[in-house]
């Protein structure tokens, strides 16, 4: 497996910021990486991307305006055309943005990112479905505290500030590994960055950045769904080049509910020792706790532990859709509005459907699905392959988002998928 969707997308947006060529090593063969090249093309840059070598090359010295109804024909494909935002404003003086995209999980507000781009000196009005930004005073650095750890507007802050005039501080800051990785790639670029450990971020804008040349991280929630998927079909999973540090809380969980796993030169081997999962309390939060993306992979694994399973899901209110789909194949799934666990987070009192308790283990029988989003389809496709019988799952189209060759790969381990 290759690099992150969730930083790859990101970086390649940092290069909109540097007056010079950068190279990203480790790129992914998925959708959000061609909409992003897409995007950047549109407003005169060079990107080439070799899929073989994953080596993506961005010439961004050369930039010009896009035009509007091109750019809206990438209205609803992916969510990062809102990190655009800060990079076009600083290089060309205007931005235009479409209308977003990305997993159907919660409503998704961009409230926090137009706060902060309007703090810095934006201008934001709304052109059709989608953005029209400008800055006639140019951006300047600001003090901002967010109300909940959200990555994307972390991200919004550190694109838009770097190349902002004086300095612009962060409380409450989200610090994902792929945001960590953004901030390194943004300092080989020139910008001076510093994270504190209380999660506030302190940006010194600078004049001019350049490009870089960096090597993405791997991919932590495909490494998370191939091990979730070992133990829902009671198999075994080397993934090449998954790294360690950026799956602790993974593996920790992994461990408890009776999956092993081995840490190798090569990357982590998952597997199912046989005999029976155990049933678990889990709750998904911002980094370092268990992310949400790894949630609905590893809800199918738990279909087939003994007990009672508990999960909170507290970052989106509508992630558990998919479970609709596993109930149908047999599975023992029943949702509450409630907080089940020790953090009261946003979605208690309210009307979302944001815990489940997962009784199990059931046996899983096909079934035809209809994939509702990224992470919930790699879960159906799980699901499909633990269960007696063959089940058709339509609308695979939208795990190229985020799984590179997911067919060929499945196949490799032995799945009869046509
Ligand atoms: C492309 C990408 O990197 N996607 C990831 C990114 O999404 P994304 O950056 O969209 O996720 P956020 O961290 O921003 O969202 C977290 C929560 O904050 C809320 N919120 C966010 C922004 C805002 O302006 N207002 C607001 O209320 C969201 O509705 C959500 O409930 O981080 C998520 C959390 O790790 C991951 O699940 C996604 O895979
Ligand atoms: C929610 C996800 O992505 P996006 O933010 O691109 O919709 C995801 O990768 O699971």
């Amino acid at each position: 497996m290759r690099g992150a969707k969730n930083f790859v997308s990101k970086a390649m947006v940092a290069a909109l910021l540097g007056s010079t060529p950068s190279t990203l090593r480790n790129v992914p063969d998925i959708r959000d990486v061609n909409v992003v090249s897409e995007l950047l093309r549109l407003h005169g840059a060079a990107v080439d991307y070799d899929v073989e070598s994953g080596v993506l090359h961005a010439d961004t010295s050369q930039l010009q305006s896009a035009d509007a109804l091109q750019i809206a024909t990438h209205a609803g494909s992916s969510r990062i055309p809102i990190l655009l935002c800060g990079p076009l404003l600083h290089r060309l003086g205007e931005a235009v943005i479409p209308d977003l995209g990305g997993c159907r999980i919660g409503d998704r507000p961009i409230d926090f990112h137009l706060e902060i781009l309007r703090k810095f000196g934006a201008q934001v009005q709304q052109a059709g479905d989608g953005l029209h930004l400008t800055a006639p005073d140019g951006l300047h650095g600001i003090k901002h505290t967010l109300d909940y750890p959200s990555v994307g507007a972390t991200e919004q802050l550190l694109l838009t500030a770097v190349l902002a005039q004086g300095i612009t501080r962060l409380d409450n800051a989200a610090v994902e590994p792929e945001i960590k990785d953004l901030i390194d790639t943004l300092q080989k670029m020139g910008a001076i960055i510093s994270v504190d450990t209380d999660r506030s971020i302190t940006i010194e804008g600078v004049e001019r950045l350049g490009g870089y040349d960096h090597t993405s991280l791997a991919d932590r929630i495909e490494v998370g769904s191939w091990a979730s998927a070992a133990l829902a079909t009671g198999g075994d999973i080397l993934v090449h080049g998954a790294q360690q540090r950026t799956m602790g809380m993974f593996l920790n969980v992994f461990r408890k509910v009776g999956g092993e796993f081995e840490v190798t030169q090569q990357g982590i081997r998952f597997w199912h020792p046989g005999g029976d999962l155990n049933s678990i309390p889990l709750q998904t939060d911002v980094h370092p706790a268990f992310m949400t993306d790894w949630q609905q992979p590893l809800v199918v694994a738990l279909t087939q532990a003994k007990g009672l399973s508990i999960v909170h899901e507290t970052v989106y209110e509508n992630r558990f859709g998919f479970t609709e789909a596993l109930v149908k194949m047999g599975a023992h799934v029943q949702l509450y509005r409630e907080c089940l666990g020790d953090n009261q987070c946003r979605f208690g009192q309210r009307n979302f459907l944001h815990s489940a308790v997962i009784s199990g283990p059931t046996p899983l029988k096909a079934a035809d699905i209809e994939v509702p989003d990224l992470r919930g389809g790699f879960s159906h496709l799980i699901a499909a392959l633990a269960a007696e019988g063959t089940s058709t799952v339509s609308g695979i189209g939208i795990i190229d988002r985020g799984y590179e060759s997911f067919r060929d790969k499945l196949a490799a381990l032995g799945a009869a998928v046509e």
